[in-house]
């Protein structure tokens, strides 16, 4: 089975994935973040790095979601089914020009035709993780990463939101799978009370998918 989780930056998706992959014993992909060396440059100068971040992420995502799918046995944290999201958002600051943006497109698309050729071609279900606006802003700020920080930093603010709300949109546009929201907003993560309630929503979600 292929399970990818999706959502906002900061919402919690590596720990819904650990916690997933553990649950169902299965393997769980990450990108580790440390690991990324145009993240830091990205968030320093966006207009510079945009592209070039963007082009990063998807080669990246574009091996996991083969490797995903040929094992059959995964949770992906994070996935190439949202990665335009944010490419279409940098667009719109400019960060990203047109003719980028274009190339970037077309690639994905013949990045997505060949998953659709693949024995397995799609995952078995997309958990969107999701919270309000506030609360992912306290979550960022907690989890402290210094180039994240947006306290002095209007534009950076007003870009997560434009990507929050892109990111609803995105979920209920979303039909190249099964998919289900879990609210990490009411279920905090941090709670093992919380964690077995959302573990069942999955497991109740996987089980009306076999009846299917
Ligand atoms: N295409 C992209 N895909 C993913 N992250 C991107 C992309 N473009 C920019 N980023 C940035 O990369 C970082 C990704 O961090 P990370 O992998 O921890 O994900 P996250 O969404 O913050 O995670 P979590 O939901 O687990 O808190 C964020 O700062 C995000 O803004």
């Amino acid at each position: 089975m292929v399970i990818i989780t999706a959502g906002m930056i900061g919402v919690g998706k590596t720990t819904l994935t650990d916690l997933i992959a553990k649950h169902l014993n299965t393997q769980a992909f990450f990108e580790p973040v440390g690991e990324n060396p145009v993240l830091p440059l990205y968030y320093a100068d966006p207009k510079q790095y945009g592209f070039l971040l963007q082009i990063y992420f998807l080669n990246k995502r574009f091996a996991m979601i083969k490797k995903a799918l040929s094992d059959d046995n995964n949770v992906l944290d994070r996935s190439i089914y949202e990665d335009a999201l944010f490419t279409q958002e940098n667009h719109r600051e400019g960060n990203i020009s047109d003719a980028e943006l274009n190339v970037y497109m077309t690639l994905l698309k013949n990045m997505m035709d060949e998953i659709q050729t693949m024995k397995k071609g799609r995952p078995d279900l997309m958990v969107f993780a999701d919270a309000d606006f506030d609360t992912i802003l306290y979550r960022i700020k907690k989890r402290g990463r210094d180039y994240e920080q947006f306290e002095d930093n209007a534009d950076l603010r007003q870009y997560y939101f434009k990507m929050w709300s892109a990111y609803q949109k995105w979920y209920a546009d979303y039909d190249a799978s099964p998919k289900m929201k879990i609210d990490l907003q009411k279920y905090d993560l941090e709670n093992k009370d919380s964690q077995k309630i959302v573990l069942q929503q999955i497991d109740d979600r996987l089980k009306e998918l076999e009846t299917v």
